[in-house]
């Protein structure tokens, strides 16, 4: 065994999934922001049961699910910073897939960059460490923040200049980085994407810098006004939910020999916040946009990709996304439209 020397360290986990049939794990998807659950992780969890069965993934996070959560399947407490608590529950459960979804993500992480290196980083290594052991299938997810100011940006390859200025970007370099380590040195079967800003409509995202294409829809149906954290020419890579978990359940699920790489970008769509209220304005005419610029947000927007070719993953696994900008302005709208109207009727 390759790491048979190894002294295990302390650290943790978030999201699970029990060692029956197709034993899935995912890790952690809940996040330190206050209130609200993690944006990716419940998503996830419900897409991987559907296929897998409901009792065979366990979800994990450090903080309390909601009820409709905790009923929805089996959930655990996990702090990926806890390694030997790690263990116990991949060897209790037979865990054979970890999904890493815990971490601070870029806003957040400035905000707090020692939690952020901790977490990002030391959690990062126990997972890698757990997986290595216990010959888990490992996916952890990259960002667009893994490239900087001095990447090609308009379109970013997967293979060029990775020089990130967040402590966000830094820690996704490191995991990617270490992740193909370990799969070349000690062949763990790891499996990353490079998400973009990802689109939800029933769950919030955790401080991040492409936040403000989730809160546009909540404040335009709520109030008809938004006020944009971003200028209105800030381009970023974009993509809806559904096109990113699927994604993620297509490569773990794609054959090893398909994969010439073990880091993807993937890409649906880019758009600055000028077009994507021009798409609302479409069916709401009245919605007024205004700017407020977070100079820390926008320094990080102007050193992120505003494009992502994503031509290896097309290629290898024949990844293909569904909803581009119209699509996915008119799923959000039809779901909160439907909110209301449930709302109406309860
Ligand atoms: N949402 C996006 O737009 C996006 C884009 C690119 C990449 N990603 C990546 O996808 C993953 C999931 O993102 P998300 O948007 O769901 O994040 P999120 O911030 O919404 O959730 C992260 C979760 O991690 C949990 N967590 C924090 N510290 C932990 C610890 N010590 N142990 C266990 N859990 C802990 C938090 O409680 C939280 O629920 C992250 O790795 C993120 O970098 C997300
Ligand atoms: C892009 C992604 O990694 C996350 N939504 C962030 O903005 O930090």
């Amino acid at each position: 065994m390759p790491l048979k020397n190894k002294t295990w360290a302390s650290s943790a986990v978030t999201f699970f999934s029990y060692g029956h049939s197709p034993p899935e794990v995912l890790q952690s998807p809940w996040k330190l922001s206050a209130g609200g659950l993690g944006q990716l992780g419940v998503g996830l969890a419900k897409l991987l049961r559907k296929r897998y069965g409901k009792n065979n993934v366990i979800l994990s996070d450090i903080r309390k699910p909601q009820n409709s959560i905790f009923h929805s399947g089996p959930f655990i407490y996990s702090d990926i910073l806890d390694y030997k608590n790690l263990r116990e529950i991949v060897v209790n459960n037979r865990i054979t897939w970890l999904v890493h979804y815990s971490a601070l993500l870029s806003a957040v992480g400035e905000a707090n960059v020692a939690l952020a290196r901790s977490v990002n980083i030391t959690g990062l290594h126990n997972i890698l460490d757990i997986a290595a052991e216990h010959g888990l299938r490992l996916f952890v997810p990259s960002t667009i923040g893994a490239f900087g100011p001095t990447s090609p940006r308009n379109p970013t390859p997967d293979l060029c200049v990775q020089r990130p200025r967040t402590i966000y970007g830094v820690s996704k370099v490191h995991a990617e980085l270490m992740g193909e380590y370990y799969h070349h040195r000690y062949g763990l079967d790891f499996r990353c994407l490079r998400y973009p800003g990802i689109i939800s409509a029933d769950s919030m995202p955790g401080g991040g810098t492409t936040d403000y294409a989730v809160q546009i829809f909540h404040d335009a149906i709520k109030t008809g006004k938004f006020e944009c954290n971003l200028r209105p020419d800030t381009r970023l890579p974009m993509m809806y939910i559904d096109d990113c978990l699927r994604a993620t359940l297509e490569v773990m699920e794609a054959p090893a020999e398909t994969l010439s790489m073990r880091t993807y970008n993937i890409n649906a769509m880019s758009f600055t916040p000028e077009e994507l209220a021009q798409e609302l304005q479409k069916q709401m005419p009245e919605l007024e946009v205004t700017y407020e610029v977070d100079p820390v947000r926008q320094a990080i927007a102007d050193s992120w990709p505003m494009n992502f070719d994503d031509s290896n993953a097309r290629n290898d696994w024949a990844w293909k996304h569904d909803y581009d900008l119209p699509e996915l302005v008119q799923t959000m709208l039809n779901f909160f439209g439907s909110e209301t109207r449930m709302a109406r009727f309860n």
